[in-house]
Order: C-alpha cells, then sequence, then structure tokens
C-alpha cells in the first residue's frame, strides 16, 4: 500500500500524511525535510546555494537520514538532528534552488524509492513528484490544494502573525512558481490522481477523505 501526497506548498501535505499514515497503521516519508536537510548542509558548509554546479558537487557529500514513524518524525544530517533547523527562513528561500539540482533529486529519489520498498505494512510519501516521478505506481495517489489566502492565513497563524500574511503569501506563490518551473520533475497533479482542495476542510475532514479512499482502494484489490 503506498499513499502518494503532492501539492504546493502549505496545502496541509505533512499535517494529513501523518495523521493518514497513523489512523492506518502505514509508515510515513516526508521528502520537503529531505530537500531541507540537503539544503541546510550547502548553507552550513558555505556551498553557493545558486550555483547549480557547486550544489552537484557537494551533493553526494551529506547524508541524510529520514526516520518513517508518522508519531515521531525524524531527519538527520551526518547523524545530527536537523529538524528545528530545516524550518528556518533562511532554508526555506534556498530549498526551491538546491532540490531543482537534477544531482540532488537523482540522489534523493533513490533514497525515496529504497525507503517506500523496506516499508513493512506500506507507506505515505508526500512531497511534490511522488505521484509522477518518484512512485508512479503508488496504490493510491492524492493531490492537495487550498486558496493562497487560506494557506498563508494558516503559516502566519502558526507564527503568531509574526509575518504577515501579505508577506507569507507572497512567498509561497514565489516558491510553488520555482517548484512549478523546474526542468526536473516539477510539482505536478499526475493524471491519476484524486484533487482533494482543503481550503473549506477541516484537517480531520481531509484524512476522513483520504483515509476512505485507501479503504475503498484496498477492498477493490483483495
Ligand atoms: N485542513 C486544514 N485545516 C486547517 N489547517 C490546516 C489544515 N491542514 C493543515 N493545516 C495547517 O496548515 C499549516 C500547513 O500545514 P502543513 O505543514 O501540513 O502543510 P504542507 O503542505 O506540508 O506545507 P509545506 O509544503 O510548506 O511543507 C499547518 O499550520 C497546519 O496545522
Ligand atoms: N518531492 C519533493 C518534495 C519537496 N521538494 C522541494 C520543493 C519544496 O519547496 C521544498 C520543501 O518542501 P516542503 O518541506 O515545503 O514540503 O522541497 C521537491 O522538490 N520535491
Amino acid at each position: 500500500m503506498i499513499v502518494a501526497i503532492d501539492g504546493p506548498s502549505g496545502t496541509g501535505k505533512s499535517s494529513t500524511s501523518k495523521a493518514v499514515a497513523a489512523r492506518l497503521g502505514l509508515s510515513y516519508l516526508d521528502t520537503g525535510a529531505q530537500y531541507r536537510a540537503m539544503t541546510w548542509w550547502m548553507l552550513a558548509n558555505g556551498v553557493d546555494v545558486q550555483d547549480p554546479a557547486a550544489v552537484a558537487d557537494a551533493s553526494g557529500k551529506p547524508v541524510v537520514t529520514s526516520g518513517t514513524d508518522p508519531l515521531h518524525p525524524q531527519i538527520s544530517v551526518d547523524g545530527t538532528d536537523v529538524s528545528g533547523p530545516i524550518r528556518s527562513q533562511e532554508v526555506t528561500a534556498a530549498v526551491s534552488a538546491v532540490s531543482a539540482v537534477p544531482e540532488v533529486r537523482a540522489r534523493m529519489v533513490d533514497f525515496q524509492r529504497r525507503t517506500a520498498a523496506a516499508a513493512p505494512a506500506g507507506i505515505v510519501v508526500e512531497g511534490r513528484d511522488i505521484g509522477t516521478t518518484v512512485l508512479p505506481a503508488a496504490t493510491v495517489k492524492i493531490f492537495l490544494t487550498a486558496s493562497a489566502e487560506v494557506r498563508a492565513a494558516r503559516r502566519s497563524g502558526e507564527l503568531n502573525g509574526a509575518v504577515s500574511v501579505a508577506a507569507t503569501r507572497e512567498a509561497l506563490i514565489r516558491r510553488d512558481a520555482a517548484d512549478s518551473g523546474r526542468t526536473t520533475s516539477p510539482l505536478a497533479k499526475a493524471d491519476d490522481a484524486v484533487e482533494v482542495d482543503t481550503s473549506e476542510l477541516t484537517l480531520d475532514e481531509v484524512v476522513d477523505r483520504i483515509v476512505a479512499l485507501v479503504e475503498q482502494r484496498r477492498a477493490a484489490v483483495r
């Protein structure tokens, strides 16, 4: 059972994927956290993240490790837990450039496929290209969306309004444009993905909807 959950920034992929995996007893993989971890390492080691050749050259050096327990997601680089630092504004501003480099993607995609293949009961994998490129044979593919206004309000709320909704909205739109516009496996909805607009749904409603789709698919293949 492989569930692929893709979508633009801030549509609820992480919250939804963790909850769906926990409800169904599946493993969980946050591929965005892996690209963030690679970006954190590049910044910490003085690599010019706007220079694709420099990023490509350095991309084999860090060892990125992901935990797959949806109740305790973990991400580390060279044995150091980076779950806090990878959420910094600096990493968020640089991650689209680093993740657009084909050598970075090749390493990550290989790791993501091996992680999915090793999951004992199945896995929920979230990202931007899971249904299209990483796991195109996924059992269930979901593409989450939400209006830019709703996404910005949710994110700004997380920071207690420290960054305005307008600035958050602009940053989300800029990152989505970069992620959709890159050449190698851009953010895209797979043709056979089910689109779920979360703008007017609570988290529980989104989770219920996806769990129901997975259970339907399970029943159909039995
Ligand atoms: N259906 C929902 N209703 C209300 N708030 C939600 C819903 N889904 C997610 N959220 C909230 O929206 C914010 C963004 O959610 P989340 O981090 O899961 O999105 P994401 O798509 O993984 O983001 P990113 O792409 O930036 O990693 C969080 O504060 C989360 O609690
Ligand atoms: N499968 C993926 C997952 C993520 N990325 C890139 C693009 C995002 O802007 C960035 C951070 O992801 P987030 O933590 O916001 O989900 O990582 C990608 O290219 N492919």
